[in-house]
């Protein structure tokens, strides 16, 4: 739409609150992904404000003494952003801007901020701009209103119900328009993922920053673009890959993340088709996160809102390199020893009795540690679907035996 909104460099502040379903921890670590998510948009977090509250305050998010104490705290420090980690309703977007001398955003805000700066394709722009749009329209009112104020119009009134009508007109119509154009470019990707042929399809999928990409560039020998900051990805990249003369398709796809915006899910259909119409999925996960076992959940929410939690999956679990189980005193009677001080193997252990031992991997993209594993995992489970597709094929692709591994591509 709309140029995506310039936060570079600036000051922020994240607010959160402690209910009953989300406990301080969990915030915390909440609250390290919106600064991780913050600095990946160009901003940097100098506080945090929690709160705990049985459920947000309808009018402001947080309570009217939080308020006060936020509202104390920018004026002081000169905050240009203030960023909750939770999706505001338009009310309570247009009231904390109302009162506060700053740009207020939430998560949703901030995350399609980001996806702006990142599309590189008119295919990946236009599905954002739809996200924003959609994201834009019940707030409307809010908005107009808080221009007007900066305006320095009369009062507090915003302008005329006509106008605020006429716009809300026009952003409809436009979002009309971007359906439409994304409903042209799905029919053509949809042609061209039909002359692909009979070749089995594996897609990537996980978590943002656990290293999909990366692990795409050291299969599929390809660049794709790497980075250490969230969404590096946005729009899909197919490649062939031909393990042992089996050739398979694989696909790098968008990242996931908590509370991604309902929006985006929808907006990048297309993107996520490719992983819908996969014939099996790697769900990679990076291990050396503190919270991987949450992601492997959220991802596997998403996976289940389009449907597609049925597919055969192998669990790759990346960055072993970089793994570091918390330390454990066995003298310590005070600490219980839990997953926090789970070794690679105990992991190892763990998942494969919950997946299956052909279903789970673990591995180091960079390091290329334990290749020969992923390779021969993923081989024997696309061949699989292979002979089952085309059963007379059977000879062509024996079982994968190790000597004759590099030999391939
Ligand atoms: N230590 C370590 N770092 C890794 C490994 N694999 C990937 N990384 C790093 O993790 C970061 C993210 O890698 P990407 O490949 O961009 O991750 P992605 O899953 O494609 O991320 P999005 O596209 O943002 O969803 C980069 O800094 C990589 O260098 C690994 O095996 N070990
Ligand atoms: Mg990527």
């Amino acid at each position: 739409m709309l140029e995506k909104e310039e936060i570079n460099y600036e000051k922020a502040v994240l607010v959160g609150i402690v209910t009953q379903n989300q406990s301080e921890e969990k915030l915390q670590e909440y609250l390290d992904e919106l600064e991780f998510l913050t600095q990946t948009a160009g901003g940097e977090v100098v506080k945090r404000f929690t709160q705990k509250m049985d459920k947000p305050n309808p009018k402001t998010f947080v309570g009217t003494g939080k308020l006060e104490e936020i509202e104390l705290y920018i004026k002081e420090h000169k905050i240009d952003t203030l960023i909750f980690d939770d999706e505001l309703s338009p009310a309570q977007q247009k009231n904390l801007s109302r009162q506060l001398d700053c740009k207020v955003l939430d998560r949703t805000n901030l995350i399609l901020d980001i996806f702006a700066q990142r599309a590189q394709t008119s295919y990946a722009r236009t599905q954002v701009e739809l996200a924003q749009f959609q994201y834009l329209l019940p707030r409307l009112t809010g908005m107009w209103t808080h221009l007007e104020r900066q305006r320095g119009g009369i009062g507090m009134r915003g302008p005329g119900e006509t106008e605020i009508e006429t716009d809300r007109r026009i952003v409809r119509d436009r979002i009309a328009l971007l359906k439409e154009k994304i409903r042209t470019i799905d029919r053509q990707m949809a042609v061209q993922r039909s002359n692909r042929g009979a070749m089995v399809r594996v897609a990537l999928v996980g978590y943002t920053n656990v290293g999909k990409s990366t692990l795409m560039n050291a299969l599929g020998k390809s660049e794709v673009f790497v980075e250490n900051k969230l969404f590096a990805t946005l729009d899909t990249t197919v490649r062939k890959v031909v393990i042992k003369n089996l050739p398979f398709l694989l696909s790098d796809t968008v990242g996931f993340i908590r509370k991604l915006p309902t929006q985006l899910v929808e907006s990048f259909k297309s993107t996520l088709d490719e992983v819908r119409e996969a014939d099996l999925l790697l769900h990679v996960v990076d291990i050396s996160h503190p919270e991987f076992e949450d992601h492997i959940e959220s991802v596997n929410q998403i996976l289940k809102d389009i449907k597609s939690d049925d597919k055969p999956t192998i669990m790759i679990f990346n960055k072993i390199d970089a793994y570091k189980a918390d330390e454990f005193d066995e003298e310590d009677l005070m600490i219980e020893r839990t997953s926090k001080h789970y070794s690679i193997n105990e992991w190892k252990n763990t998942w494969m009795s919950k997946v299956g031992e052909n279903n789970a991997v673990f591995i180091s993209a960079t390091e290329k540690d334990n290749f020969e594993e992923l390779r021969h995992k993923v081989y024997e489970a696309v061949r699989q679907i292979h002979i089952t597709r085309f059963p007379y094929n059977n000879f062509l692709y024996p079982e994968y035996t190790e000597n004759d591994a590099t030999e391939e591509q």
